[in-house]
């Protein structure tokens, strides 16, 4: 399998790099960053384009490689559900018909099992709210990630009609952090950290927590490797790497 990587020069794109270049069974194919034509990614070279570039170009990024004909996993944030349908919409009109996109907001396994833990327990609590940690570096806020546990806990509730959270914060304080389909989300950004999540839930009398830390980037590796394996079996648009797993 022939694997080019977009964003090659940053911490995950590099990253990306040297896994690919590891894997017995693929091929590093191009390594393209902004200076670079990304119209040079094409069938001829790629048979899957790893994105990890910034939010605010991914999307463009997605759609290029999209009309250049090949399937793409992509790792950077910033998705919505505008952007989400534009991919669609792209894949209907795409080269091949059996063109994929797969996007996950994160590929460490922690993450993926916390997040689809928090989806069982929430329906449980009262309360639910969630604290992402991440290093300083990160542009975004809060994490895609978080962005993603907060609609797995809002849905999980909605599913099992559940009461509203308590709280009786007077207004919207900004200390009560982003809100997120009716879920608190806090973001710490802090030297020596690399990205951490928490899932608070609680009743009274009684707390749980459900923690994920990446302390090194290899803890994404797998997760990119498994989704450029996988990605060409699910035409169309895939989100969420617990999508190929046996969950
Ligand atoms: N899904 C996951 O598991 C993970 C996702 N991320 C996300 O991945 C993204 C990248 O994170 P980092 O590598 O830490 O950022 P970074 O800033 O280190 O790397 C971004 C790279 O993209 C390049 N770039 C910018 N515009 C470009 C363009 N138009 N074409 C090609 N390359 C371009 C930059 O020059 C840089 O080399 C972020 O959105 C981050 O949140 C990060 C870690 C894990
Ligand atoms: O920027 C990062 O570092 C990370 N970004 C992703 C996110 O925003 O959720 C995944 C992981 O948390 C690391």
């Amino acid at each position: 399998m022939r694997v080019s990587v977009v964003g090659a020069q940053g911490r995950m794109g590099s990253h990306v790099v040297a896994a690919v270049e590891a894997a017995e069974d693929m091929q590093l194919a191009l390594q393209v960053d902004s200076s670079d034509d990304l119209t040079q990614v094409s069938p001829e070279n790629t048979d899957v384009a790893v994105d990890f570039t910034v939010p605010d170009v991914t999307l463009d990024n997605v759609l290029t490689l999209i009309k250049q004909g090949v399937n793409v996993v992509v790792g950077t944030t910033g998705w919505n559900d505008d952007k989400l349908a534009q991919v669609r919409e792209a894949l209907a009109q795409a080269p091949r018909k059996d063109q994929a996109v797969f996007i996950a907001p994160n590929f460490a396994i922690s993450a993926v099992l916390a997040d689809y833990f928090a989806g069982i327990a929430a329906p449980y609590f009262e309360s639910a709210e969630v604290i992402e940690a991440h290093h300083p570096n990160k542009l975004d806020a809060p994490s895609g990630t978080a962005v993603h546990t907060a609609h797995t806990i809002a849905q999980a509730r909605r599913q099992a009609d559940c009461a509203p959270m308590p709280d009786a914060t007077v207004g919207n304080e900004p200390s009560r952090g982003d809100v997120v389909d009716g879920v608190h989300v806090h973001a710490v950004r802090l030297r020596g950290l690399n990205a951490h999540e928490e899932i608070l839930l609680g009743n009274p009398g009684e707390q749980m927590i459900i923690r994920s830390d990446c302390f090194d980037r290899a803890s994404f590796m797998p997760g990119v490797l498994l989704a450029c394996r996988k990605v060409g079996e699910h035409p169309g648009l895939t989100v969420g790497l617990d999508q190929f797993l046996d969950l």
